[in-house]
């Protein structure tokens, strides 16, 4: 394990709804887990005052987000994590002078012990981002002369192309590209980081891994709830942005990249950025209008609840034209992937949570048992992210009898059946990883950037909008059934229950 030097983190927007939800609880199992170095703090930043009792109190003493953790510890074990907690205003905005901010700093780093080790964790709403750098830089809060200084931030890394290398050129001014840690957390996701070692580490996989074997991919990501109180910011962003930008095409680029050289950080990024440059930008508007489909889910009926259509939720505009559905075709232009489809897909209101790979392999290209098989004989690889994490193979078997009946039978694995092993949630291991020096589950510049070109076209269609149908889909189903039409020669998505069995292609042998 690699050693975690003893550091200060300071939180940016430490008053929201990302600290109090997820940064401090993975803190909190970092530290149960012995995970945290010995001298380590946190300082909370907002515009809000508070003194340190009252940010304590709020994010780790009386936080809703703790709650059940805490009732199972002792008070003075709590309070030992608690006194860690530090918080300073930064007065009406964030562009008075962070002369005052740099002293507590140094004061907390004398008291604390963290040797001039600071992280800088940006969660505050990202058009801020490049003013907290610099002004960050004007007290020399970027140097590294003492110890090392290092930047989280959160997404969304841009709006558009344009606005994500202003970004990028914005922190570049003040941190070098090795200082800069874009966290995504699905790269913090265990099942994420084993594509790359089933991929990587086996070699029953990675020959079949290719345009010979593979007939297409499949990737879905489905969530069951809605926009819920975040519909303010998603109204201007949309599923296109706010989940396949960053978190499904870094699962692409997982699935599609060249074997690394070796598994440093560099090695790693420097192949998914060729995987994401890889992919074919779609130019014309016939291309766009064939593999593209958006939708917005509708008020209905869930299990006789009444779910609000999406115009009705709070903070969208009641005549929002922002997608919550998108599903998207492309092709890979590259040795490996040439001619083999991809079909992506995200969502809000579907009728479960649940996130998937699907490598769909050819048929035999001389088929024996063709007169007594299956009507589908694919083999399938289907890599679960979430829930239920696991991986199953499908393939065909002999039903036991006279002549050759085929069945589909699976082969399966779940991660729970790892019953020991304490599976980190995607902020603990992302944060860990930023407090080691560890970017290799960050996202670099040209990543971001290579997605961005992707996707740019894409939102550029939509959002002119003549031609571009918005269809409507009931909360509570697959999306538009016009979007089974994309798949073509199948017709169908998987659409999978909560468990990596539900599914209607699934039979066992009796
Ligand atoms: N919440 C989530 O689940 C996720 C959030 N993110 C990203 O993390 C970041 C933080 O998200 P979240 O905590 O939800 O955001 P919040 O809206 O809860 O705000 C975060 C902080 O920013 C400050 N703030 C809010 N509006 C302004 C403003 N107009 N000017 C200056 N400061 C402001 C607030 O503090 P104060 O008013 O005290 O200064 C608050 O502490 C965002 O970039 C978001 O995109 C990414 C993934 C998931
Ligand atoms: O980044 C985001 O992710 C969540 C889904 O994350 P998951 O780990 O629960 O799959 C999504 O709800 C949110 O809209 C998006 O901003």
């Amino acid at each position: 394990m690699s050693k975690t030097d003893h550091q200060l983190l300071v939180i940016f927007g430490a008053s929201g709804d990302l600290t109090a939800r997820k940064l401090v609880p993975a803190l909190f199992n970092l530290y149960v887990a012995r995970q945290l170095p010995e001298n380590f703090a946190v300082l909370g930043v907002s515009r809000s005052p508070m003194s340190d009792e009252e940010f304590r109190d709020r994010v780790v003493e009386k936080s809703p987000y703790l709650e059940k953790r805490l009732d199972d510890l002792r008070e003075d074990y709590i309070k030992r994590f608690s006194s860690r907690f530090f918080y300073e205003d930064v007065g009406g905005s964030y562009e008075d002078s962070y002369g005052p901010l740099k002293e507590r700093i140094d004061r907390i780093n004398v008291q604390m012990g963290t040797r001039g080790n600071y992280i800088f964790y940006l969660s505050t709403p990202p058009v801020l981002y490049k003013t907290i750098a610099a002004k960050l830089a004007e007290q020399d809060l970027n140097k590294q002369v003492e110890g090392w200084r290092r930047l989280i931030v959160e997404k969304p890394f841009g709006y558009s192309l344009d606005s994500a290398k202003e970004l990028n050129q914005g922190l570049q001014q003040y941190f070098n590209e090795k200082q800069i840690y874009r966290i995504d957390h699905y790269l913090g996701k265990e099942t994420v980081q084993n594509l790359l070692v089933t991929r990587f580490s086996n070699s029953i996989f990675e020959p079949l891994w290719n345009r010979n074997y593979i007939h297409h991919v499949e990737i879905t990501n489905a969530e069951q709830v809605g926009v819920e109180k975040r519909g303010g910011y998603y109204d201007k962003s949309g599923a296109v942005r706010d989940m396949f930008q960053n978190h499904l095409l870094q699962i692409v680029s997982l699935v599609v990249m060249e074997p690394p050289i070796s598994n440093r950080p560099e090695d790693i990024r420097n192949e998914k950025v060729k995987a994401l440059k890889s992919l074919r930008v779609m130019k014309s508007e016939e291309e766009l209008h064939q593999n593209t489909i958006r939708g917005q889910y509708v008020a209905s009926e869930v299990d006789g609840v009444k779910v609000k259509g999406y115009r009705e939720e709070e903070g969208v505009d009641p005549i929002s034209t922002t997608e919550t559905y998108a599903a998207i075709k492309f092709y890979v232009d590259n040795w490996r992937w040439e001619g083999v489809p991809f079909y992506v897909r995200t969502a809000k209101r579907m009728p479960t949570k649940v996130t998937e790979v699907v490598i769909h392999f050819k048929t035999p290209h001389h088929q024996i048992f063709k007169d007594v098989g299956m009507d589908n004989k694919d083999n399938k690889l289907i890599i679960r992210i979430q829930p239920n994490e696991g991986m199953m193979i499908k393939f065909g078997v002999k039903v036991p009898g006279q002549g050759f009946k085929v069945e589909r039978a699976n082969l399966d694995f779940y991660y729970s059946s790892l019953a020991e092993t304490y599976v980190m949630q995607a902020y603990e291991r992302l944060l860990l990883d930023a407090m080691q020096g560890d970017a290799t589950l960050y996202a670099r510049a040209d990543e971001v950037e290579a997605a961005w070109e992707f996707v740019d076209p894409i939102l550029g269609y939509w959002k002119k909008g003549a031609n571009v149908r918005m269809y409507g889909y009931a909360a509570g189903v697959w999306g538009p059934e016009h979007a089974d039409e994309l798949i073509e020669g199948l017709g169908y998505w998987r659409n999978p229950g909560e468990h990596l069995t539900d599914d209607p292609g699934y039979c066992v042998i009796c």
